[in-house]
């Protein structure tokens, strides 16, 4: 039974005994690490070169003391035993009740020993500000430590071998070939340059794509030391500029502490979630980073707690993001942005394959001769539970499953000094029974090396069992509608999170001479309800010019809605969508479900340029959308797009909201419209046209 331990106040050690240090480190000596050891040995020999001059070197005494009790080395051995830990485990559910009420008496009583103590400590002391020149020496040292550990002049060979950086890069990671492209020009500039230098590169896309383990890549394929550090709701300019010294326990900022911790001059640096920057009033921590990034100024940073100059200009930043409108101007200004979208079903397939199930599998200890994963699994996993753009999802996933699967390995009997049969192990009764068996039956298959039958347990995983890995698959918010009834349309959004398909209801309330009126839903921002308005209009208009007779908008109250409604919504691209949606209500006309459209428009019916084509588009192919309307102006980004992402899609430009009329309601996408409240008229044309396509 392992020994338990709670943390007490009188545990941490605050006191140091400056007598008994030399002991102490004596007899942990064998256990801590050669380059601990050196640290304790430089830092004593500072001290005593102090301790004529000086009569306060506490928080050195503190930092020896913590570096020689951690248990280095010191590992209680771990019981694997599977059967033994779920007893343990069932006598504890008996118990539960009990132990978690012991649990929050025990929390309770040494949450009030704290904060006695500290209440004590805060009596004696004068929190917080102290002046650095009151004799404390302490800080003076530490100050002098930080200057003195900085690796001035101390730099990495950096390497511009194109072909090796595009091996590592196709190596680590998949897809992503303009990305890829992009990071290798960058580095033939700077092989041509001799330098990379004056570049910030910024990998913005929705969560999970790869932005942060690209940047990695970049700096294993340069030879630079990597650091990241998030800047995700910061909102304390010290963080970035350091703590001026006259604050007690004052620091210096990230970048410093990046240097030292690096040991290099020039690493690359990853600062994360630079869209997520947050405000405060003592400064903008905008301004802080601008210092911080900008090439014409960073050679000579000046950090509040160094207070002398350093030379950032060596330093390659590379900043992630997942909405770059939200990144602040000046900095944007200064950024080359690097697009990653997200990836398609197939392209999530190779990157699980060859990626994620290799590392996991290496993770969980598990031989990949020991699981046998469909194709068929790994695409249901994709499409009915991790739809997103990125594969941090699927990562999890996966991760679930290869848990599973090791528990159930070892429940088998499975360890690395007894490899050998296979069996299906969804089922255990049925597993452990086939073990004792030697021919294939069923899900059993016994496999033999060489002259001895080695058994080796393999787990199989197909759609039909998937579920009991990962539970039944998430309701899927993308997919309300199989087949889309009159008066809804599918239109795209874009988000941080990446694209989404954003169906656009419209539905009858009321019938009454002149009572026509328009109510808008789903938490939509201003842009966006003035789009419906628009929308409103035009669609009044259309209907007029195409049916005449029909007062529909006239006498009728209607009730637009944007499901999701617990997101906020906003923008004007969803404008074609909503007339459409409109007409298809008064004429009784559904629109096909494959069919997919996105543009603003303005009150006489142009169509303008949008956003987030590439996001747009991944998120039409994995909804199975078929045909794609993108405004005139986006055909340049369509064009952009690696064919694999356009593959088996029809896209149609417009600019004018008349061709969408005609490509939705009049059948000029190519396959009949069907729908039960059509005009001869129209049925003899969709006729006409089936026989021409
Ligand atoms: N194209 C790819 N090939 C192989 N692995 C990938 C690819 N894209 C992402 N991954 C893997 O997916 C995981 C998540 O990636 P990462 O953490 O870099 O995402 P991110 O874009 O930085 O996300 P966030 O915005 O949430 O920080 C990592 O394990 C990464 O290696």
């Amino acid at each position: 039974m392992p020994e338990e331990s709670n943390l007490n106040s009188k545990d941490i050690s605050t006191t140091m005994n400056r007598e008994n240090l030399r002991e102490k480190i004596n007899a942990n000596k064998d256990k801590i690490p050669e380059h601990v050891l050196k640290v304790i040995e430089e830092e004593l020999t500072k001290l005593q070169s102090l301790e004529a001059t000086s009569s306060d070197n506490d928080a050195t005494y503190n930092y020896l003391d913590w570096l020689i009790v951690l248990p280095w080395e010191n590992f209680s051995s771990e019981n694997f035993d599977v059967p033994r830990a779920k007893k343990i485990l069932d006598a504890f559910g008996a118990n539960k009740h009990q132990n978690q009420e012991l649990d929050i008496h025990k929390r309770l009583e040494l949450t009030l020993g704290l904060v006695e103590k500290q209440v004590e400590i805060n009596k004696k002391e004068k929190y917080p500000l102290c002046e650095v020149d009151c004799g404390d020496s302490s800080s003076n040292y530490e100050y002098l430590e930080w200057l003195t550990v900085l690796p001035w002049g101390n730099f990495s060979k950096e390497n511009y071998d194109v072909l090796r950086a595009e091996k590592m890069l196709n190596e680590e990671h998949y897809g992503l070939s303009d990305v890829k492209e992009r990071i290798l020009e960058f580095i033939a500039v700077a092989s041509l340059r001799g330098t990379s230098q004056g570049k910030i590169i910024c990998l913005s896309g929705p969560p999970g794509v790869g932005k942060t383990s690209i940047g990695r890549s970049i700096a294993r394929a340069l030879d630079r030391k990597f650091f990241k550090f998030s800047v995700g709701g910061l909102d304390d300019v010290d963080e970035i500029k350091g703590n001026r010294r006259t604050y007690r326990g004052a620091l210096p900022g990230k970048m410093v502490q990046c240097l030292k911790s690096v040991g290099t001059e020039n690493p690359l640096v990853l600062i994360d979630e630079i869209d997520k920057l947050g405000r405060c009033r003592s400064g903008d921590p905008a301004n802080a980073l601008l210092d911080l990034l900008d090439p014409q100024q960073n050679a000579n940073f000046t950090d509040d707690y160094l207070n002398v100059p350093i030379d950032l200009s060596k330093v390659l930043f590379v900043c992630t993001a997942n909405e770059t409108d939200k990144i602040p101007g000046p900095l944007l200004d200064r950024m080359e942005v690097i697009k990653i979208a997200g990836y398609l079903t197939d392209e999530k397939m190779h990157i699980a394959r060859h990626h994620l199930e290799k590392t996991t599998c290496r993770d969980c200890g598990i031989k990949p001769e020991q699981v046998d994963a469909s194709d068929a699994a790994l695409r249901s996993l994709i499409e009915n539970y991790c739809r997103e753009p990125g594969v941090r999802n699927l990562q999890n996933h996966i991760d679930k499953i290869y848990r599973k699967i090791a528990l159930k390995l070892v429940r088998e009997g499975a360890s690395p000094e007894t490899p050998a049969v296979s069996v299906d192990a969804s089922d255990t009764s049925k597993s452990s029974s086939a073990k004792t068996n030697s021919e294939s039956t069923g899900n059993l298959k016994t496999e033999q090396s060489g002259a001895v039958a080695e058994t080796v347990v393999k787990v199989m995983i197909d759609e039909s069992n998937l579920a009991e890995y990962v539970g039944k698959p998430v309701f899927d918010a993308e997919k309300i509608y199989e087949k889309t009834p009159v008066g809804v349309v599918m239109g795209l959004a874009w988000t941080s999170m990446g694209g989404s398909p954003l169906y656009i209801e419209t539905t009858f309330v009321e019938e009454g001479e002149g009572k026509g009126d328009l109510r808008v839903t789903g938490q939509l921002g201003d842009v966006m309800k003035e789009s419906a308005e628009i929308a409103h209009t035009v669609a009044t208009r259309f209907l007029l010019e195409k049916e005449p007779k029909n007062r529909f908008f006239a006498n009728s109250k209607l009730h637009l809605h944007v499901p999701d409604g617990a997101s906020s919504k906003d923008g004007p691209s969803a404008g074609c969508t909503m007339i459409t949606s409109l007409l298809s209500l008064a004429m009784k006309k559904p629109v096909r479900k494959d069919l997919a459209m996105t543009g603003e428009v303005t009150l006489t019916g142009r169509i303008l340029q949008i956003g987030g084509v590439k996001e747009k588009t991944v998120a039409a192919r994995r909804s199975q959308v078929k045909t794609i309307i993108f405004p005139k102006a986006n055909r340049p980004d369509v064009d952009e797009l690696p064919e694999n992402m356009k593959e088996g899609l029809g896209v149609h430009y417009v600019d004018e909201y008349e061709q969408i009329f005609e490509l939705a309601f009049e059948n000029h996408l190519g396959s009949p419209l069907l729908n039960n409240g059509r005009k001869l008229k129209s049925l003899l044309w969709d006729l006409v046209c089936s026989c021409f396509h």
